[in-house]
């Protein structure tokens, strides 16, 4: 065996390496291979090319890299070892761009001004969404070390639930895309996920939908079907090299087999050498055997990972180009309409980076918790802030769609909207009521199955019939299976009464009415509309009583509504923990069983409203007005309620007493006292528990000019 090593080391060599088990294929030294066309790509002749003729993306792409000859020489002179030691190095380390040794107390310092050069994707976001403004954001993801943290075993680097739905929650927002140097399926398998689209082996084999060919005709794929059967385009410009990746796997699972802690992994179009568990002063051994096989196989190249030496094809090929070819085949390479957001934490990950720097698009985010040189503009310092990232932009997706629903207008038209919220106000739970409630703080009205379709249409139907024949029909508070039985069976099939007579009217009214009500849903023109769901939108509702937003059982968790006007809105059991409603107003809204943990409440008009059983643990209420508000079996354990006006709301007593033990300030607005306004200290109005206030037998005044509320002539407010 040729080596460069020292005696030393030759001796730590023998112990592993004694026989030559190499397969004597190739030569030893690299040239340029000869470029590769579909037929060589070893396309199947039975899977059917996406198209057949025109200039092949690959053909470019499979046309190597020219490389001058050479020989291969000893590991350490060629940089193999100092590449493997600065591999995903320990914080404490020489970080040679730094030309220091970082003392655990220095790294914040040293971190931090290296975040000057890459500012936290955290602090960025806001400079990242304006951007991002009238643009599709397209996400491409890395996965080991940017969603699963890494870890000694390469088979236990799975991702965290959290993690999961996050990247879910993305992927129904965003065009979004796994980039691995794993297998394809290997990682779909840690991802779990189907939403979205899979490029293993560092982009060498990337499986897209088929839909999307149309802007690709030119590209050289093939199609295949997916695991649910579901036919797919396929690319994969290493095809060839399946076999020969194949044989240098099982030859290094061989040559490093007695090195305790080597590990290798067949990605089918690339294979790695784990070092990561190596003793550090067998590296140089691994470094070796990896080199020495190599030298057969010159159609194959070397690069470095997080302690893994990763085995591939030299083609000209990288996770930059898969960024590309992904951006251009799902018709996304529009550079004006498009913002491409690349997080990955490897050096594979760099060549990502440098195509979007190059082609000034969008951001490559680092994930790395030591400082490094990187071609990235941002950085996240671990998986814990890429998961922070992501939340935040499913986040803000979500709100700019709820904006979009409410200033754009709603995309179904009012009338349909009618018979559904009432539909909805009697089946909440109905999964048609689930969706809708959601797509109301949502992008569209969207339905999900057939089944919700026929639902939909019977709310027409029973809508249209109660009014069109006057019928009696009472479905309110049946669950929605009996209350279609009793649809059916009472209204055309054993109604014994006036069957016979009434039977053929009804027929007419339910078929004209749901004919009508089918023809105002779907063949609505919206533009039309558009003035009158825009005069709407503007009132914040449909019935030109202020808000009647539904947020019934919504996941408002961390939404931010500043300053907004939620009059008589529904927020019936939401999630609004940590949201931000500051400054908003409530009066007449619902918010029983809602869950506001930490929300922040401050200076927010929520008189008048059901705030009975909800969890107000940790909100601030500071300065809110919650006069004749009613709270009872509410928790508001530590909740902030400095200059908070509770005037004539009902509480309970225990719950009264506890925060006046800490009530003070006076309400800016009303100009009373937290606790005049709770009746702290009077013993003989709180044996009565509440109403809390002593204003109690007074009539309200006026607290702020709420049309709905008030009355004109005499000045006061009141529920009507
Ligand atoms: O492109 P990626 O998705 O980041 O894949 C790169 C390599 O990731 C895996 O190895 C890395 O993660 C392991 C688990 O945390 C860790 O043990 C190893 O040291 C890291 O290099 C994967 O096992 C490799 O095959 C990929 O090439």
């Amino acid at each position: 065996m040729e080596s460069s090593l020292n005696t030393g080391d030759k001796k730590t060599l023998k112990r592993w390496f004694f026989i030559d088990k190499r397969p004597k294929t190739g030569s030893p030294v690299l040239t340029d291979p000869a470029p590769i066309n579909k037929s060589r790509l070893g396309i199947h002749s039975t899977m059917l090319p996406c198209s057949q003729s025109g200039p092949s993306f690959s053909s470019s792409i499979l046309t190597a890299p020219r490389k001058k000859p050479i020989k291969l020489d000893d590991v350490r002179s060629n940089g193999w070892l100092d590449a493997m030691h600065s591999s995903s190095p320990p914080r404490k380390k020489i970080v040679k761009d730094f030309g220091v040794e970082i003392a655990s107390d220095d790294t914040d310092v040293v971190y931090n001004s290296w975040m000057v050069k890459y500012p936290s994707a955290l602090n960025s976001f806001e400079h990242i969404i304006n951007r991002a403004k009238d643009k599709k954001i397209v996400i491409f993801l890395d996965y080991d070390g940017t969603l699963s943290p890494i870890v000694d075993d390469p088979d236990r680097a799975f991702m965290s639930d959290d993690m999961r739905s996050a990247v879910k929650g993305v992927a129904e927002h965003f065009p979004t895309t796994i980039i691995s140097g794993r297998s394809r399926d290997k990682v779909h398998e840690l991802v779990g996920l189907t939403e979205l689209y899979y490029a293993g082996s560092h982009g060498m084999d990337i499986m897209f939908p088929l839909q999307d060919t149309s802007s690709i005709h030119h590209l050289s794929c093939i199609r295949s079907t997916d695991k649910q059967g579901k036919e797919v385009n396929l690319f994969q410009p290493a095809r060839e090299f399946i076999s020969m990746i194949d044989e240098v796997f099982r030859t290094l699972v061989d040559v490093t087999k007695d090195i305790p802690g080597a590990k290798v992994e067949n990605h089918k179009f690339c294979t790695s050498v784990h070092y990561r568990n190596v003793d550090e002063k067998s590296w140089l051994v691994v470094a070796q055997l990896v080199h020495d096989v190599l030298k057969d196989y010159p159609r194959l190249r070397l690069t470095h990972g997080r302690k893994v030496l990763e085995v591939r094809p030299v083609i000209d090929w990288d996770k930059g180009k898969a960024v590309e070819f992904l951006l251009e085949s799902l018709g996304l390479s529009n550079s004006d309409d498009v913002l491409p957001i690349y997080i990955g934490d490897d050096r594979t990950d760099e060549d990502a980076f440098k195509v979007l720097r190059e082609r000034n698009r969008g951001y490559g985010i680092l994930v790395s918790s030591i400082p490094k040189e990187s071609k990235a503009f941002l950085s996240l310092r671990d998986t814990l802030e890429v998961l922070e990232f992501l939340k935040s932009l499913v986040k803000w997706k979500e709100q700019e769609d709820m904006k979009h629903v409410f200033h754009a207008g709603l995309t179904t038209s009012r009338a349909s909207h009618v018979p559904l919220i009432h539909f909805c106000s009697n089946f909440p739970s109905s999964s048609l009521c689930r969706t809708y409630t959601q797509s109301r703080y949502g992008a569209h009205f969207t339905f999900i199955t057939p089944n919700q379709i026929s639902e939909y249409l019977l709310t027409f139907i029973i809508f249209s019939w109660r009014i069109a024949s006057k019928s009696s029909l009472k479905i309110d508070n049946m669950p929605i299976e009996s209350a279609k039985r009793d649809f059916y069976q009472r209204s055309y099939f054993s109604d014994n009464t006036a069957k016979s007579d009434s039977e053929p009217r009804n027929w007419k009214a339910l078929v004209s009415t749901a004919l009508a009500a089918a023809v105002i849903t779907f063949s609505s023109d919206m533009s039309a509309l558009a003035d009158l769901n825009k005069y709407e939108a503007d009132i914040r509702g449909e019935f030109g009583i202020g808000s009647a937003a539904q947020f019934g059982s919504a996941d408002l968790r961390k939404a931010v509504h500043v300053n907004e006007n939620f009059r008589r809105a529904n927020f019936t059991s939401a999630d609004m923990r940590e949201s931000d409603f500051s400054g908003s107003t409530f009066n007449g809204a619902y918010l029983e069983k809602a869950v506001a943990y930490k929300a922040n409440f401050t200076g927010a008009d929520l008189s008048d409203t059901l705030m009975d059983r909800m969890v107000l643990n940790e909100a601030n209420l500071t300065n809110a007005i919650l006069a004749r508000t009613v709270l009872t079996r509410s928790d508001l354990g530590r909740a902030v309620i400095e200059g908070a006006d509770f005037s004539d709301a009902v509480l309970d007593l225990t719950q009264k007493q506890a925060l006046c033990k800490y009530a003070s300030g006076t309400n800016p607005t009303t100009g009373v006292s937290t606790r005049t306004s709770l009746g702290c200290g009077n013993s003989r109005r709180n044996a009565y528990g509440s109403p809390s206030s002593p204003l109690l037998s007074a009539p309200p005044p006026k607290l702020l000019d709420r049309d709905g509320f008030c009355d004109d002539a005499t000045g006061l407010c009141d529920a009507k």
